[in-house]
């Protein structure tokens, strides 16, 4: 019996056997042949037949192709990987007998090999099975649930109910933290759905919702949202959740912590309850893992690396830095430093202060923190990316899951006090096997953060200054109590 079976990864060794496999039987209700076998899927054929091909989209796509460039220098491929359950890994995404505009994709996306957490996580999306995925910052987390997402998408074809209901129905959910993170998805996810004829819409807080909500109107296969702004469209019913398979939240220690973890539990109250689940991070702390467990059926527990680490790939390097010292001693960093330079400050408005004041220096600056409008943010950013500035000082809205090429350094001006913050922060560097430094300044104000910290570096093979060794002391070695003093009378 031939192995292949669409949308599915089949691990090496079961190559040949199969279809009367419990795993594979599951799964050939699914399977259309004439999807996998003719160039166009019955998405496309959907669209074709209700008017909805989007050109513009496909020319965006397109100019997103053409901004791709090679720039992995390499994964680090032997890292310790721990799984819940056995899941053979795949060698090539050609292993996964997927829809070939998918495949093509890939191509242009000069995805050569898949990184070491695509390699583990995909097959298990694949065999549609619940997941928590925990890898390093910039190892390739989005294309980990964006290609099984597109590929079972492209096995199934669109639901048939759709049309009978007014507004947006999903067949897939991306949720994400933050607007700027949310706009990065959905770009991915236009290369990933090119040509296949599945929509892809974007909704998120702070932009027109009359512009949004007239996408939604020409139907959202794929939704990628804040929660808040997707909770708006569906108190208003612009959009429909009980028709998503396949949810994933991104950064989801983040989407679960107290801030967002009522709005999620809202919107997955909506949801229809027989749906596959992913959630993605570079951090998990133990409490977060629990509640996302209450979450998820059987899923299979997945960390490429330590959870919470960071990579080698990044320098880091700590100073200690009174407060008012801090701009001198930043001068000092960031005047011999090529690249992109991103600067991480508490708040925001110290981090328009700190703007303005390396502007005066003659420096190139901008900002991205909530108190500028949208199209401001969107602006820096853009700005940002394509070089017109080469410093961005951000508040914690830029820490997490943005992908800039080029950012050499990060600078912790103001040092988070929390494990999580400083990982994500530094994790703007270094992405996908290439080198970058991160810089942090540490005063007593950092107390709360140095044991941990102390022993990210230790596992990193990080340098360790003398200064802070002794700070970690400090707070480590319990001074011994005063000993009592027993008076001999005698
Ligand atoms: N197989 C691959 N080959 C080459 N490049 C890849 C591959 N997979 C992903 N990339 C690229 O790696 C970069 C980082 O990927 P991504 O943003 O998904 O990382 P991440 O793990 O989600 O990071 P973070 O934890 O910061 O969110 C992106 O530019 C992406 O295009």
């Amino acid at each position: 019996m031939e192995a292949k079976c669409k949308g599915k990864y089949i691990p090496p060794h079961k190559r040949g056997l199969i279809a009367s496999e419990t795993q594979t039987s599951k799964f050939e209700a699914f399977i259309n042949k004439k999807d996998s076998e003719s160039a166009e899927s019955s998405w496309g054929r959907r669209d074709r037949r209700n008017g909805l091909l989007d050109t513009k989209i496909l020319t965006e796509t397109e100019a997103f192709f053409s901004q791709v460039k090679l720039e992995s220098e390499g994964f680090e491929e032997n890292m310790p990987i721990d799984i819940s359950e056995n899941f053979p890994e795949m060698t090539s995404f050609e292993d996964c007998e997927v829809h070939q505009t998918l495949l093509e994709n890939i191509k242009k996306l000069r995805y050569n090999k898949p990184t070491p957490i695509q390699k583990y996580s995909i097959p298990v999306s694949l065999q549609r099975r619940d997941l928590m995925a925990c890898a390093q910052t910039g190892s390739g987390k989005t294309a980990a649930y964006l290609f099984p997402i597109v590929a079972k998408m492209l096995n199934d074809g669109p639901p048939q109910s759709q049309t009978t209901v007014r507004g947006a129905v999903p067949v897939s959910l991306i949720m994400a933290p933050t607007r700027e993170l949310s706009i990065q998805i959905y770009e991915e996810a236009l290369k990933f759905t090119y040509r296949t004829g599945i929509r892809v819409v974007v909704v998120y807080g702070g932009a027109d919702p009359k512009i949004q909500s007239r996408e939604l109107d020409r139907g959202a296969d794929i939704i990628v949202a804040t929660p808040g702004r997707l909770i708006d469209f569906t108190n208003r019913g612009r959009i429909t959740l009980n028709l998503v398979k396949y949810l994933i939240l991104d950064e989801a220690d983040r989407m679960l912590d107290m801030g967002f973890e009522p709005q999620i539990v809202m919107i997955l109250e909506k949801m229809n309850k027989v749906r596959e689940t992913g959630m993605f991070s570079a951090t998990f702390p133990q409490s977060i893992q629990l509640l996302a467990a209450d979450l998820m059926k059987d899923y299979i527990f997945l960390s490429v690396g330590r959870v919470g680490s960071t990579t080698d790939n990044i320098t880091q390097k700590l100073f200690m830095v009174d407060e008012n010292e801090k701009r001198e001693i930043l001068n000092q960093q960031i005047k011999d430093i090529k690249g992109l330079i991103l600067i991480f400050v508490e708040t925001k408005r110290s981090a328009d202060f700190l703007c303005e004041y390396l502007r005066r220096m003659d420096y190139g600056c901008t900002t991205l923190h909530g108190d500028r409008t949208q199209p401001e943010r969107e602006k820096a950013l853009s700005d940002f990316k394509h070089e017109r500035y080469n410093i961005l000082v951000a508040t914690d809205i830029a820490a997490r899951g943005l992908d800039i090429p080029n950012v050499n350094c990060v600078i912790n001006f103001d040092t988070p006090n929390n494990i999580e913050d400083y990982v994500h922060r530094i994790g703007r560097t270094g992405r996908i096997g290439k080198k970058g430094i991160a810089i942090s300044f540490i005063n007593e104000k950092n107390k709360p953060v140095v044991k941990e910290l102390y022993s990210l570096l230790y596992e990193c093979n990080q340098e360790i200054p003398e200064w802070f060794e002794d700070f970690y002391n400090s707070l480590v070695i319990k001074k011994p109590k005063a000993k009592r003093i027993y008076r001999n009378f005698n």
